[in-house]
């Protein structure tokens, strides 16, 4: 029989004591198009927690959709609170919300009967292996045993642990435990996910496998994802929405798209040549030199507006080539994330550690 967890187990698993679950297995394909467009997901109205000593959430309203949703605020800005609240886990001191259609202060049970749940602290059991660990969560949601093993299998595969999760988890790697909390959030086959925090303590390959495998989990699988980070950029690529709150305060919900317009101007990448070993420098000084407006960098990008005029272009093709550099790209410049928070106050500006070269992030 599936055991019961305690309503504060950092999973938040509840037996719905069901004995069917979605049986789409992990073979649902994401909604496409307009099917999805309208539906809400997660919505908050006026949600407010209190602690004695803090406000975590303050009057936030919010609709989220279907699809990967990033969460985004610097430590402490309040995101595992929302999720806790989500959940049921947390009573809200004001305001409400809803996940899946269900008030959360209400229907916590329910709610976590189709949401899964990745804490964002590591509290997993040194002393099994994942799969006894993943079947063992798959039966306390209420999976018969079989099912549960052949579930775990596959959401096992799916985050890419192979022989290794035969052996014990407290020999894991960081980013192999990360994967086991991602199976476990997965494995009885979930209509949304909840993951706070899933790259944190992962280098920069470690982060781009770990956002890969969550973006899959929506394009694949069609479970809507709603995703935490302190780190600004990290969400661009695997995302379709943001997020962002300060303070528990909402600061900005809008589509990647929408955060990423493209801008007026161009980006230009040449190559090097040995006669011009900063082939971006020189391309830089012989626009300027043309009359160009090239903005001030440096890197292998060069950024020119070229306003109204159309022979701005035959310039640069005709600049790059007579310094015989290669042109790699000329595209429309589009805004990063990061670029569009480059003006907040300082004072909303919070901590948190930015990756190393190579990765997307930027603390927020
Ligand atoms: N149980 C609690 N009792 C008192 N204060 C709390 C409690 N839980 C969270 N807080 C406070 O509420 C604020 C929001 O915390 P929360 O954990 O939601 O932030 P966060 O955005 O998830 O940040 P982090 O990524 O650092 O966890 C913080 O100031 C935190 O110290």
């Amino acid at each position: 029989m599936p055991g019961r967890l305690p309503a504060d187990s950092p999973y938040g698993r509840l037996i719905p004591g069901k004995d069917s679950f979605r049986d789409s297995g992990l073979t649902c394909p994401a909604p496409q198009g307009d099917s999805v467009l309208g539906v809400t997901v997660i919505a908050t109205d006026g949600l407010t927690k209190r602690y004695p000593s803090v406000t975590a959430l303050d009057g936030l309203t919010v609709d989220i959709g279907p699809g990967v949703t990033g969460l985004v605020g610097a430590n402490g800005a309040g995101k595992s609170t929302l999720i806790k609240i989500l959940l049921g886990l947390a009573p809200a001191t004001e305001g409400r919300a809803s996940v899946l259609g269900r008030n959360s202060a209400l229907d916590g049970a329910a709610i976590r009967e189709q949401v899964g749940y990745m804490p964002e602290h590591d509290c997993l059991p040194p002393d099994i292996s994942a799969t006894e660990f993943v079947v063992h969560m798959a039966r306390m949601s209420g999976l018969p045993r079989t099912a549960a093993r052949e579930r775990t299998a596959d959401t096992l595969r799916h985050v890419g642990l192979y022989e290794e999760r035969y052996r014990p988890i407290g020999g894991y790697s960081t980013g192999m435990k990360q994967r086991v909390k991602l199976a476990q959030a997965l494995v009885h086959d979930p209509k949304l996910v909840l993951l706070d925090e899933p790259t944190n303590g992962l280098d920069p390959a470690g982060r781009d496998e770990m956002l890969g495998l969550i973006r899959r989990v929506w394009t694949d699988f069609g479970i809507s994802v709603l995703v935490t980070s302190h780190l600004l950029g990290e969400l661009e690529r695997t995302g379709d929405h943001i997020v962002v709150i300060d303070g528990g305060r909402l600061l900005r919900s809008e589509s990647i798209a929408g955060f990423t317009q493209t801008t007026s101007t161009l980006l230009i990448e040449v190559t090097d040549t040995d006669a011009h070993p900063d082939g971006a420098g020189a391309l830089r000084t012989a626009l300027a030199a043309a009359g160009l407006a090239v903005e001030p960098g440096e890197g292998r990008n060069v950024h020119v507006d070229p306003g109204e005029d159309q022979a701005a272009y035959d310039t640069i093709r005709d600049t790059v080539a007579e310094l015989g550099l290669g042109l790699v790209r000329m595209e429309q410049h589009r805004h990063r994330i990061a670029e569009v928070f480059q003006d907040r106050e300082p004072a909303a500006v919070g901590s948190g550690s930015a990756p190393a070269e190579g990765s997307t992030g930027h603390a927020v």
